[in-house]
């Protein structure tokens, strides 16, 4: 083909060079729009936006960054989608509290799939509402008593395995640990299950759990997807389904499955070999579970039902809570959508039950165990701190046990554990989804907006925390809590959709931190890094470990 009648270019380049110019044009028009509707924030790298900022500095520091810059309203593109980072406490309040029903759901980036839909964490709508209305009772007072038992045994394991992990004084990796811990809680809680997973590291349920944990998501093709939005229903659910975790979910879904069916019939549990042979044959027909996985999954579900047999497990697991609220009408076992009405008279459906157990299994590993390995740093760090904080644990426990009522007696624990989760809340970043056109303080936010809460830097904001990078509990006493503006401490988010399982994650981190400090110091050695590398994910790790000296303590057992 001739131009102008002078150079002759063949076809095809012309085609190519036409379509670089299409796809250039809409980058500069698709991250043109904040800058329309008067939003600061930075330039866009095209086609990338802001993610190549997060992936050179993590998602904590860029946003950090990004916030000190702008100010608390900033103004991004996750590639071309657009993103609203909201750090100002008003306005968090009128997007996830007054106007709850404009923000309803969560932003996902990717095509979800029906099974990612079928778990509370991304549900949308009236379903939403039923799971959550479903699942709530779950996490009560009453029911997080039950699980208190459970709880003082994976600490006690944790102190056991501590002590032996130390041994000759050996510096000990706290992340490793609490990992472990949170891992170990989440197994018996959920599902009943009795792992070891503290005294055997690459036990599959932490395998598996590792492997799947948040955070995924932040894959080639969720970055392809950011870049090129409007192919995210054609090719996005097929890539995702595809290939991210299916082996993992397969896991999840086989131990689930046979959970389930064991504790349908309550006879079963006395007779072992008849549903074991029957979860592996499935599992070897299908021939995708690798052996190791098959020999893990036997001992669990072996110890499982041993323990039933002995009478020693009540079924006081999620699990269980779970299945009780299905079945309620089996007819309606597969309806998954419409109005409140339809939801009524049902219970879970297996998907739900499936999804949920395997979302609490994933949002309650992760999160506690980072924030509590942070703890054991922060403890490290700060020795005057560590010492009121025993000094409390032993005024108030003489040395005795903690039992649920007393965790809310140790006020001072209480402190140290939101300055904790101020400075090292897990998640650093949780979104909402606009759902109509909508004006609030001065910025209007387009339908379809991605608003997102840079928790990391809202925490850190010095107008709301004088010397942030300073750890300090005192400024969790009611007389300074009074002092700042609501909703601007928010570690587990806000509004009808905060976590779930806010409690249990309370519950778990200060009865592991008094039976730690009850036995042990922390102090710091020469491989702790001080301040902590973070990953540059959205849960917020030590990159290189929480590696400590635990000190037994002289006066204690
Ligand atoms: C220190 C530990 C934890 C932290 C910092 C944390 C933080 C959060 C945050 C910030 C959210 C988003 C809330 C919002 O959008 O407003 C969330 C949601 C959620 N968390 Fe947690 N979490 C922790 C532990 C747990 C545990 C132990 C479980 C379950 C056993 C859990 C289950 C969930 C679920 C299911 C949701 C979604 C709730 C919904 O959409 O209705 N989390 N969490």
């Amino acid at each position: 083909m001739e131009i102008l009648g002078v150079i002759s270019v063949p076809g095809w380049l012309l085609t190519i060079l036409l379509l670089i110019l299409t796809f250039c044009l809409y980058s500069k028009w698709k991250h043109s729009m904040w800058k329309r509707l008067g939003v600061p924030g930075p330039e866009p790298t095209p086609f990338l936006g802001i993610l190549k900022e997060y992936f050179k500095k993590g998602t904590c520091n860029a946003e950090l960054e990004l916030v000190r810059k702008y100010g608390n309203v900033v103004g991004v593109y996750q590639g071309h989608i657009p993103s609203l980072l909201v750090a100002d406490p008003e306005m968090l309040k009128v997007i996830f509290v007054k106007e709850f029903s404009n923000f309803p759901n969560r932003f996902i980036p990717v095509k979800p799939t029906e099974r990612m839909l079928a778990g509370v964490a991304l549900a949308q709508g009236t379903h939403w509402k039923f799971l959550r209305s479903t699942l709530s009772p779950t996490f009560t007072v009453g029911k997080l008593k039950l699980m208190v038992q459970k709880i003082d045994k994976c600490c006690q394991a944790l102190v056991d395995n501590i002590r032996s992990q130390r041994g000759d004084k050996h510096p000990v990796d706290m992340k490793e640990l609490c990992g472990a811990f949170t891992m170990d809680v989440i197994a018996s809680t959920a599902f009943g299950i009795e792992v070891n997973s503290q005294r055997e590291p690459n036990n599959r349920f932490v395998y598996y759990g590792k492997k799947a944990a948040v955070g995924q998501l932040a894959t080639s093709f969720a970055v392809f997807i950011m870049m090129f939005p409007f192919l995210k229903n054609v090719i996005g659910a097929i890539l995702l389904k595809g290939r991210v975790g299916k082996d993992v979910i397969e896991f999840f879904d086989t131990a689930l499955r046979s959970a389930i069916d064991l504790r349908k019939e309550g006879k079963e549990f006395v007779d072992v070999s008849i549903p074991t042979k029957n979860v592996i044959g499935a599992i070897l027909l299908k021939g995708r579970v690798g052996k190791d996985v098959i020999e893990f999954f036997d001992t669990a579900l072996r110890s499982a039902i041993d323990l039933r047999k002995e009478g020693k497990e009540q079924y006081q697991d999620f699990l269980q809570l779970m299945i009780n609220a299905r079945h309620k009408d089996d007819h309606q076992e597969n309806q998954s959508s419409g109005d409140m009405q339809s939801y009524k008279n049902r219970g879970l459906n297996e998907m739900e039950l499936k999804s949920n157990a395997m979302t609490f299994f994933l949002a309650g590993y992760d999160t506690t165990a980072n924030t509590l390995s942070f703890a054991c740093h922060a403890l490290a760090t700060n020795s005057d701190v560590q010492k009121k904080l025993i000094e409390e644990i032993d005024t108030v426990l003489c040395g005795e046990k903690p039992q649920y009522e007393d965790i809310s007696k140790l006020q001072y624990l209480e402190r140290f554990v939101n300055e904790v989760l101020r400075l090292y809340g897990a998640a650093i970043r949780f979104n909402r989804e606009c759902q109509r056109d909508i004006k609030i303080k001065d910025t209007f936010i387009p339908k379809g907006t991605d608003i997102s809460v840079p928790s990391f830097a809202l925490h850190r904001n010095p107008d709301y925390w004088p010397d942030p990078e300073k750890f300090d509990p005192e400024r969790f006493t009611d007389e300074n809590i009074a002092k700042r503006p609501e909703y601007s401490f928010i570690p587990f988010g806000i509004g009808p959709r905060i976590c779930i399982g806010m409690r249990l994650a309370l519950l778990e981190a200060k009865m592991a931190l008094v039976y730690m400090l009850q036995n042990f110091s922390f102090t710091t050695c020469d491989k702790t890094e001080i301040p902590v590398t973070f990953e540059k994910g959205f849960i917020l790790k030590a990159q290189n470990g929480i590696v400590l000296n635990v000190n037994p303590r002289k006066d204690t057992r």
